[in-house]
């Protein structure tokens, strides 16, 4: 059966758009009485009874305006009209087409805006905009509010490939990300700058992340066994996986990065949970502000303030300690790699290395955290899978596994690409075109044409619902089958760290780290039961997280 074209989807953008203009001058004209405000009604009134009580010379000068407020309207609407013109005969010169428009009726993205802050408190942002964008040909452009322009939204691999990949220097991270993210992350941050400035921060902190050091198994062995160690193993208590990998993500990361744990698994003290918990407010409503846009940063908000100001006391303490430590020229725990140091190495204020940590925090903490509990919910409710990854870890005997080998566990690594298919953590990303510049898909009516994307639109492309594509993964998309990986091979279909120049700098890193987590967790416990009865929801902040948490039970090996 033919699906039913949405009375919500404007296929004729240019038509719609027409008729806004046209309606300007209207719209000049209704502004000007109402800016009257009670003058107006006066005079209105007055003019029915015959007498204007003393107002006459407001409204003389209103109606000496009218005239001027309609030209100057009526100038606007053909400004808009020439440069929409202009913009459709470069279009066409370059063979683009427009993308559809949703919704049909919306001035200025209102109703956008308005619909995407429900859909988000509902949760169920991800899943409408899949089928709208299935309905439309995976490409739909929409109002922004209260700029006035437009953002395309994709889940096209050619059009990701441009943004990421070939038209890389076309693109930057948006304004409106920057802005949100400041008030945490500072104006240095790998995720807050673009072009020499974001070039500079990448040169700093990959090579990092490519030194034999990192590769350590024994540190992040070290805090999964205190996790382990935390965990009720009756069988009947229940228990919630996710928050125990967010402590160990803390716990993982701040160890790799300061060369001491904040040890939220073990006796942190008290400032150690505050931050965790300071975070986690913090990251939420950074997500929040990046989303809705400018609106939310007309106001201060008091709270941000203080969690901000909290964090970059407490990732400041540890520069400060090491630069001491340093400077007394101690040797510091010779032979452990620690990132502040090579960090310090780099020459920077301690402003900037404190925007790097906390960038590196908000990089590694929460995806590493959402992929695991999406992963332990799926083994929770599929012992199969799990005793095949048993089975792997069997062969690996009893020595402590290495870097190495566990980046050979064929199974294990299909299960991981699984979950980061299934649920990409970072479900959704946004850039901005730095110039006039094109997509290659999305346009026309089979949606097979290039769109023309005018300097300042933002094009949100979306990994989570790119990685559900039945045309792509097969009618089972949606299903967690670890086994597709046998045959499966895609390039920028498959998208969980990005691609192109910026991506993931921790992928290696996370993927080792998740892999020595779930074995050793697997080791331990013979059976981990799902003891939730609640649908499995995926909340979208900064990056998904299970909204009701991982509540499993275990029982020991
Ligand atoms: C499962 C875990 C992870 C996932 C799914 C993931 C995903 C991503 C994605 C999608 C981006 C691109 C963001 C953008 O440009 O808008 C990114 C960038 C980045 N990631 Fe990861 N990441 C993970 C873990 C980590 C870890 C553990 C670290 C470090 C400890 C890390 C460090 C970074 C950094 C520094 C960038 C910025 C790269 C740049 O802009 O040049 N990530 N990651």
């Amino acid at each position: 059966m033919q699906p039913q074209p949405r009375a919500d989807l404007d296929k004729a953008p240019r038509a719609a758009q027409l008729r806004f203009y046209a309606g300007l001058p209207f719209f000049a004209v209704l502004l000007y009485l109402s800016t009257g405000g009670i003058n107006n009604r006066i005079f209105l009134l007055s003019l029915s009874t015959g007498g204007t009580d003393g107002r006459g010379a407001i409204l003389d000068l209103q109606l000496h305006l009218l005239p001027f407020a309609v030209l100057g309207a009526g100038l606007v609407a053909l400004y808009l009209l020439r440069s929409d013109h202009v913009y459709h005969v470069r279009a066409a010169e370059l063979g683009c087409e427009p993308a559809p428009r949703y919704p049909r009726r919306d001035v200025l993205g209102i109703r956008f805006l308005l619909e995407t802050a429900r859909l988000l408190k509902e949760n169920v942002m991800l899943q409408k905009r899949r089928e709208l964008l299935e309905e439309c040909g995976f490409t739909f452009v929409h109002g922004v509010f209260p700029d006035g322009g437009v953002c395309v939204t994709t889940a096209e691999p050619e059009n990701v490939r441009a943004v990421l990949c070939t038209g890389f220097a076309d693109w930057d991270v948006p304004r409106l990300r920057i802005r949100g993210f400041l008030p945490v992350l500072g104006r240095h941050s790998i995720f807050t700058t673009n072009g020499a400035e974001w070039q500079h921060s990448r040169a700093i902190l990959r090579p990092a992340f490519v030194r034999d050091q990192i590769s350590d198994p024994a540190c992040v062995d070290r805090h999964v066994r205190k996790l382990i160690a935390r965990i009720p193993t009756d069988g009947t208590t229940v228990f919630d996986l996710q928050a125990l990998f967010s402590m160990l993500t803390t716990d993982t990361i701040s160890d790799f990065m300061f060369g001491q744990s904040t040890d939220l698994l073990g006796n942190a003290p008290e400032d150690s949970h505050k931050f965790g918990n300071y975070f986690d407010q913090a990251m939420a409503k950074i997500a929040w502000r990046a989303r809705l846009g400018w609106l939310t940063m007309l106001r201060r908000d008091p709270e941000l303030d203080t969690y901000a100001t909290f964090l970059r006391k407490f990732v400041t303490r540890y520069v400060t300690e090491l630069r001491a430590r340093e400077e007394g020229n101690k040797e510091w725990e010779v032979g452990k790699y620690v990132f502040l140091n090579e960090l310090l190495k780099s020459g920077e204020s301690d402003e900037v290395i404190c925007d790097h940590l906390l960038s590196i925090f908000t990089a590694g903490r929460d995806t590493t955290t959402s992929v695991l509990s999406y992963l332990f919910f799926e083994l929770s409710r599929r012992p199969d899978i799990a005793a095949a990854i048993r089975a792997e870890i069997a062969e690996l005997g009893a020595e402590d596994p290495t870097w190495e080998q566990l980046r050979g566990m064929k199974y294990l690594n299909w299960v991981l690409k699984e979950a980061l298919r299934l649920n990409p953590p970072v479900a959704t990303n946004t850039r901005e075109a730095v110039r006039d510049t094109m997509l290659p898909r999305g346009g026309g009516p089979d949606g097979k044409s290039p769109v023309f994307v005018k300097k300042g639109t933002s094009v949100r492309y979306v990994p989570w619902i790119m990685h559900r594509r039945t045309d792509i993964f097969g009618e089972d998309a949606d299903k967690f089958r670890p086994e597709r990986w046998e045959d499966l091979r895609v390039t920028l279909e498959y998208l969980p760290f990005n691609a192109g120049p910026r991506i993931c700098i921790g992928q290696q890193f996370a993927l080792t780290q998740m892999a020595l987590i779930t074995l050793r967790l697997l080791q331990a416990f013979k059976t981990i039961e799902r003891r939730d009865d609640r649908p499995p929801i995926q909340k979208l902040g900064i990056n998904l997280s299970m909204l009701y948490g991982c509540q499993v039970s275990v029982t020991p090996a």
